[in-house]
């Protein structure tokens, strides 16, 4: 692991080991590896240092995609009030060390306040430039007491993703409005990084590990855990059907009445991206609190999501899952979302307009641009009704030619952005079972229910030949459909874009030796015992 202090020195290891780790073409193991990581992403892990349990979160996850983890640790002066913590705040750089080495972090970047140009003022001292989110997402919670607070984190981040150029980078869903303005600000400035929010870590009490919890006496600590204990009473009576905001927030100041010295600085019900104040929680609010318990203080939120349950099903090619995700949807009266139908409808309009498979920019205005329509099929064994641009391509994505061409399209990075937009947008009401590769991923993370549908190569080679059979196709020899399928295993779990990925909590369910009625009862029985 290396640590780097100057952007001098951070600019030439991430040149160099951008360089080092170029894939090589012919290295394709016939051995499928569903852990195999991204081989040339950089994901960065944005922090101020004393890392507990909740940093470590974000570490794994960014060391489970991607091939270089990065952390920062930069206490920002920016970030501060002038009655604020700055020079308070716990710096435990050997510790911090210590931890990544453990957790597999390839470089840390811990610059002083002068290497990353910024004086030890707070945001309204400083005159260089800064980076101010819209005022309607700062002005409220966390913003209206820790005014400038925002501009420093967004101008603080935007340098960091400027210097490592990351991939992704990861934030914890505890820092609920600055994850939101953070979205917002890629957004809007167009930073090419997908950004990934990380539940929070608890202790067993339910209190949020933070690295403010370090200034807490034994009593304050007891005492902490009653913030999530109040923000889960509204939870629950969430759960009974009650969406108005009045009453859940009144649940959560009775609830934190209880104790004499925790004091609310802020309860508030918004919606979790534009954090707009909510009345009624329509799809889902971030029910969020801050309070003092003496000089420390703390936020935490939960997210209330009144939608219906999302089932997704990821595994590699021929693991059946189209069949079994339809068959699934029916039985639970729930929306099939046929995702190989939606690559394989921007596949046809590529074909239909004369583009080059390689022209990936060309590839990229189409598919950023169409309008894709998914209708159920009366008929449960009939597929899905697909419209792209207003035609009917229900019957022609069916072609030999669209399907040979159809792994080449839907592995470009804008092609999968495009349709996972398309997927996210269908999926805030829920009630879908979703089927791809990385559905319980990166589609739909906060999925209910995850199954990861796998079956061996020789498994899946022999189900092929009696497909090819069935369908009167020339024979091929199991020894060459073999070879196929862990091809295309390799190139779907090590594809930069969207790789094929078992999620951390995903079922795994290996199908040799299951019938397909087998294997959907096992899905259905999972489901009902998982939502009871
Ligand atoms: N308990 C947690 N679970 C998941 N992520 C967390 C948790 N605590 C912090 N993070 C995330 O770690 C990143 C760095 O946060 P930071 O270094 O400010 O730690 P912190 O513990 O939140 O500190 P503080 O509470 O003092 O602000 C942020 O993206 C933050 O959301
Ligand atoms: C994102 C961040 C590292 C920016 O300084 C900080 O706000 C934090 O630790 O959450
Ligand atoms: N948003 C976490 C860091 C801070 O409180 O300044």
């Amino acid at each position: 692991m290396r640590l780097l202090s100057t952007v001098a020195a951070l600019r030439c290891y991430l040149a160099k080991r951008r360089f080092e780790i170029q894939p090589l073409t012919n290295e394709k193991p016939l051995q499928y590896d569903i852990t195999a990581r991204s081989k040339t992403a950089v994901g960065l892990v944005p922090t101020m240092g004393a890392l507990h349990q909740g940093h470590v979160s974000l570490i794994e996850r960014a060391r489970q995609e991607n091939a270089t983890t990065i952390v920062s640790i930069f206490v920002n002066p920016l970030q501060f009030g002038p009655n604020e913590d700055y020079q308070r705040y716990p710096r435990t750089l050997d510790k911090d060390l210590q931890l990544c080495e453990e957790f597999g972090v390839d470089a840390i970047f811990a610059p002083s306040p002068e290497e990353m140009g910024v004086i030890e003022k707070s945001i309204q001292e400083s005159i260089d430039t800064q980076v101010t989110p819209p005022s309607a997402m700062i002005s409220g919670l966390c913003g209206r007491s820790r005014v400038g607070h925002f501009q420093g984190v967004a101008t603080i981040v935007t340098k960091l993703f400027n210097l490592v150029q990351p991939d992704r980078a990861y934030f914890g869903q505890k820092d609920g409005q600055q994850l939101a303005i953070i979205r917002r600000l890629v957004a809007d400035l167009n930073f090419p990084i997908e950004i990934v929010a990380c539940p929070t870590v608890r202790e067993a009490s339910g209190l949020a590990l933070s690295s403010r919890n370090q200034y807490l006496n034994a009593e304050l600590h007891q005492q902490a855990a009653l913030l999530y204990r109040s923000l889960q009473q509204a939870q629950a009576v969430f759960h009974t059907g009650v969406r108005k905001s009045h009453t859940l927030l009144s649940v959560v100041q009775q609830e934190i009445a209880m104790a004499s010295s925790v004091l609310v600085e802020y309860i508030e019900l918004v919606e979790p991206n534009t954090l707009m104040p909510i009345e009624t929680i329509e799809e889902e609010g971030m029910l969020a609190i801050a309070a003092r318990l003496g000089s420390t203080r703390l936020i935490d939120n939960i997210v209330l999501r009144d939608r219906k349950p999302i089932i997704a099903i990821d595994g590699p090619a021929g693991a059946g899952k189209s069949t079994v995700a339809r068959q699934v949807a029916a039985k639970l009266g729930l929306v099939y979302l046929d995702s190989g139908a939606m690559y394989r409808a921007v596949t046809w309009l590529v074909l239909q307009r004369g583009i080059p498979l390689d022209d990936e920019c060309s590839i990229a205005e189409v598919a950023s641009q169409c309008f894709i329509e998914l209708t159920p099929n009366e008929d449960l064994q009939a597929p899905v009704r697909v419209w792209i641009n207003g035609t009917d391509v229900t019957q022609v994505i069916r072609t030999m030619e669209v399907t040979s061409k159809v792994s080449t399209v839907a592995a470009q990075s804008s092609v999968r952005q495009a349709l996972v937009k398309i997927q996210q947008s269908w999926g805030k009401k829920g009630g879908l079972v979703a089927e791809g590769r990385d559905i319980g991923t990166q589609v739909f993370p906060d999925a209910e229910v995850k199954i990861f549908l796998t079956a061996s190569v020789s498994e899946r080679a022999r189900r092929r030949q009696e497909d090819y059979k069935r369908l009167g196709q020339p024979e091929v020899s199991l020894e060459q459909l073999e070879r196929d399928i862990a091809e295309r295993d390799w190139k779907d779990s090590n594809r930069k874009v969207s790789p094929l990925k078992k999620a951390a909590d995903a079922v795994e369910i290996k199908t040799d030796g299951m019938s397909v009625i087998q294997v959907i009862e096992t899905i259905v029985d999972f489901y009902q015992q998982k939502l009871s």
